[in-house]
């Protein structure tokens, strides 16, 4: 394990200060799954610093970096209140303004969603320790290590990008982030890869008993549900043979049974990534964005205390093309898949 960079951007406190002005304009932006929502947020995010735009920008144009921290978001630790011990958050009221800030640099990247299957149909995420939840393969988990993975790789409509902001992190929890040197493979691996050779299934944050006041939307889980009964046949590289994407989740994911070639090929892709995983401790004020088809993410173990000031991020996930869900959302307006 090597403790490579990431690409960081630390912010100016004259850029930072910007940031909050443009915030304070946007007070009266309820924070909804709707695209009205991300009409506003479209439009406010012209006005983030320049060199925030830039970057992001050409994270979407170049497909690099494959990950970025931007660092020196003001977070009001008194304002946003004590980490809940439960979702969804008593008082969403209390980090609206985070979850604004977060929406504003994915409407730089593409669009936010949601899913009615996922922490109860919200569009902004709350990742925080839950007691019960210690070892679970969740965000919610503290104990054990939340084992890297693509963001919903079982799914094909999963985000393109996932976006994480840092409120507290007082445990220095690291949050995991990788990609494998496929110059690395041999080609007869990377050709098993490229094939669809391996099963995957659901993660449990997707279900019914995760999701106590969600919509409740029997039609979605019931299709969370059909993927867990019958595994989808994936592909763990796809796109360009040359250079293509990536799409793994070892706790979720297995070779088809007695597929040797596709255990080897596997294992070796996975040990490549485990090779150069890397590690950011995200501070509060920290914005950590993932490329979700060129890296993975997950988080190592920490202590959680339940006393309110437990580690807490805010997560979305974010589209390229709202379109390709079209048939998943309620209507064309609706941002749940
Ligand atoms: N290895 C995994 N895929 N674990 C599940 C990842 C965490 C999941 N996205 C959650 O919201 O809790
Ligand atoms: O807690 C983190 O740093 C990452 C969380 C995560 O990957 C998830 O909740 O899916
Ligand atoms: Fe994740």
């Amino acid at each position: 394990m090597t403790d490579l960079p990431l690409r960081t951007v630390a912010l100016t406190g004259e850029e930072s200060a910007e940031v909050d002005d443009l915030l304070r304009t946007l007070a009266d932006v309820p924070v909804d799954s709707t695209v009205g929502l991300l009409h506003r947020t479209r439009l406010a995010a012209q006005e983030l610093p320049l060199r925030i735009r830039a970057e992001l920008t050409g994270m979407r144009l170049y497909d690099s970096p494959r990950a970025l921290v931007v660092t020196g978001f003001g977070v009001d630790d008194e304002r946003i209140g004590p980490t809940p011990a439960a979702r969804p958050a008593p008082d969403p009221e209390r980090t609206r303004d985070l979850e604004l800030l977060l929406l504003l640099h994915a409407a730089l990247l593409g669009e936010a969603f949601g899913w009615a299957t996922q922490q109860n149909g919200r569009l902004v995420h709350d990742v925080l320790p839950v007691p019960g939840e210690e070892t679970a393969q969740m965000g919610s988990s503290s104990e054990t290590e939340l084992l890297w993975h693509t963001e919903d790789a079982f799914h094909p409509l999963r985000c393109d990008y996932v976006g994480l902001l840092c409120l507290r992190n007082h445990q220095r929890a690291a949050t995991t982030v990788g990609w494998p040197d496929l110059s690395r493979l041999t080609t007869e691996d990377r050709a098993v890869l490229l094939e669809p050779r391996y099963l995957i299934r659901p993660d449990t944050s997707h279900t019914p008993a995760q999701n106590a006041t969600g919509t409740r939307s029997a039609e979605r889980f019931a299709a969370i549900a059909e993927m867990d009964d019958a595994p989808e046949r994936v592909a763990v590289l796809f796109g360009d043979p040359e250079d293509p994407y990536l799409r793994i989740d070892p706790a979720y994911m297995s070779p088809a049974p007695g597929d040797a070639a596709a255990r080897r090929a596997y294992d070796t892709v996975t040990a490549l990534i485990e090779d150069e995983l890397r590690h950011v401790v995200l501070d509060a004020g920290s914005l950590l964005l993932v490329d979700n088809y060129q890296a993975v993410h997950g988080r190592k173990p920490f202590a959680a205390a339940y006393d309110g000031r437990d580690r807490w991020l805010k997560r979305v996930n974010i589209t390229r093309d709202l379109r390709r869900s079209r048939s998943a959302r309620r209507s064309a307006t609706s941002l749940l898949v």
